[in-house]
């Protein structure tokens, strides 16, 4: 099954991390790896997620100058894995260095970039400078990121209709802020349930604390996918 759900392996170190890659096969989900758990596990612990046969975004979110986001994720290439991400706003010459560090090999990475952090609000964009709406802003950053040959977005599912029909059903649509009905928003401002983001045409949904902080979060995966089937 080519499963839809990515999993965020947001943990302290591998030990932790391990304790439910151990009960997951590539079935159920693919697997992101951030900032908290590669800068404790670092890449080897990555290269151990692609030898198990997993999927694996790692999610740096690359944001420097182009050279040094280039050289970044030639570097993350490197590790095998699936899909990565940089700012969209780093601008179009550091997303064109992006990409053009990743070559065009059938097996390359997929590249995405951030539009808004789906923590954001429109009073965090206020003090931040930026005076448009979120959607507003999302669309803009998706389009700055299409125009430099990326391959999709990260944003809320908020947005995923209108990026759908803007920028086409090739455009890969990754939305973090997932909320089953019953579980917590915590940090998150523009969220939305498994089964709603899907409708709205988001491609990937990366989940994390409604399933690492489930009593039981293989229980919670498993009725994530009952949800949405
Ligand atoms: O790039 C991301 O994955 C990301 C972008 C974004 O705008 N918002 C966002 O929450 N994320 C990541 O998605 C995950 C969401 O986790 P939960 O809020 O626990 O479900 C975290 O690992 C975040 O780092």
């Amino acid at each position: 099954m080519d499963t839809k759900i990515i999993v965020a392996l947001d943990y302290p170190d591998q030990v932790e991390a391990l304790k439910l890659v151990q009960q997951l096969d590539p079935s159920l989900c693919r697997l992101k790896v951030g900032k908290q758990l590669f800068t404790a596990a670092g890449p080897r612990f990555v290269e151990e997620l692609v030898k198990r046969g997993f999927p694996v975004f790692l999610d740096l979110k690359f944001h420097d100058i182009p050279t040094t986001v280039g050289l970044a994720c030639a570097a993350a290439a490197n590790l095998g894995v699936w899909m990565m991400n940089v700012h969209a706003l780093g601008g179009g010459a550091m997303l064109r260095a992006a990409r053009a560090a990743l070559g065009d090999a059938a097996d390359r990475p997929k590249l995405i970039a951030v539009t808004l952090l789906t923590s954001m609000s429109e009073v965090d964009m206020r003090e931040i400078g930026l005076q448009d709406t979120p959607r507003a802003a999302v669309l803009r950053l998706a389009k700055l990121t299409k125009l430099n040959g990326l391959d999709g977005v990260v944003c809320s599912a908020q947005e995923a209709s209108m990026l759908k029909q803007e920028l086409g059903k090739d455009f890969n649509l990754v939305t973090p802020g997932i909320r089953p009905a019953t579980a917590e928003v915590g940090d998150q401002h523009r969220v939305m349930t498994p089964a709603a983001a899907l409708a709205a045409g988001s491609d990937y949904l990366v989940i994390g604390r409604p399933i690492t902080h489930a009593p039981d979060p293989l229980a919670a995966l498993l009725a994530i996918h009952q949800d949405i089937l």
